[in-house]
């Protein structure tokens, strides 16, 4: 028995556009809840997201039970952060502030077995292999891993071209406000220069034939992402709805 196949890998492949949601509130209820709302992914977030291994585990064994792909963002492209995320049963990686080809190399080779990168043998005691259910799972891993590597500075964006030519890396994911501040304009997402940079770092993505993902709140920039070449879009995220949506509801009570 195999790993399980990625769908969501085997969907951006294809060029399929692919919607989801950050998870930021280490919450297995409100993760399930998200997973049957419709998404087709829920990203599990412990860069900005209070998790720890403990929460993300209940939140994947949450969505497990839904439609929605799970994906999860490490705090940092940290060997041995990757290789615990991965053994949990993590089949899809966002990787924040890879600014150079060589940690772009380094996270693509912490997430794939020998052969093809480092990874740490474990997994025959781990929620990845079905706690060694998944006889084959080691040999078949590899194929199944997503990895997108958050392209969200000045550097980053002169390294794109290397960077998403890094054997290893399936996609390019920009960090709009990360990216913002580091170039000096804080908060000011749609800054030309900005916005320039971003669309650089798509055209340069295209070239290299890797898949495009960002994140962006307001509905009416979904269809221009889309036509600008991505297909992994975060819509949002769990406690901005949560919150927005108490205040409204708060607005109507007596
Ligand atoms: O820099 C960014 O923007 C991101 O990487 C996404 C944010 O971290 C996420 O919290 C949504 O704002």
């Amino acid at each position: 028995m195999p790993a399980p196949i990625n769908a969501l890998k085997s969907a951006l492949e294809k060029g399929d556009v692919q919607s989801g949601v950050w998870l930021t509130m280490a919450n297995g209820a409100v993760a399930e809840i998200a997973g049957k709302a419709g998404f087709d992914w829920c990203l599990i977030d412990a860069e900005h997201g209070p998790n720890t291994l403990t929460s993300i585990a209940a939140q994947l064994q949450a969505l497990a039970g839904t439609p929605a792909h799970a994906a999860v963002r490490v705090p940092m492209g940290e060997g041995w952060m990757l290789k615990q995320v991965l053994d949990l049963g993590v089949q899809t990686i966002v990787v924040p502030m890879v600014n150079t080809p060589e940690q772009a190399a380094q996270v693509a080779a912490a997430v794939r077995y020998p052969g093809a990168g480092s990874r740490g043998m474990g997994a025959v005691l781990a929620r990845a292999s079905g706690y060694g259910e998944i006889v084959d799972y080691v040999s078949s891993a590899n194929d199944q891993i997503f990895l997108f590597v958050q392209i969200e500075s000045a550097e980053a964006v002169a390294n794109v071209d290397a960077i998403a030519a890094t054997p290893g890396v399936d996609g390019v994911f920009v960090g709009p406000a990360d990216l913002s501040a580091d170039m000096g304009f804080v908060g000011q997402y749609d800054a030309p220069e900005v916005l320039a940079a971003i669309d650089h770092v798509y055209a340069r993505a295209k070239v290299a034939g890797k898949a495009i993902g960002t994140i962006v709140f307001d509905e009416s920039d979904f269809q221009s992402q889309i036509d600008r070449g991505v297909t992994f879009l975060g819509v949002g995220g769990d406690s901005f709805v949560l919150h927005t949506g108490l205040k409204a509801l708060a607005a109507k009570a007596p």
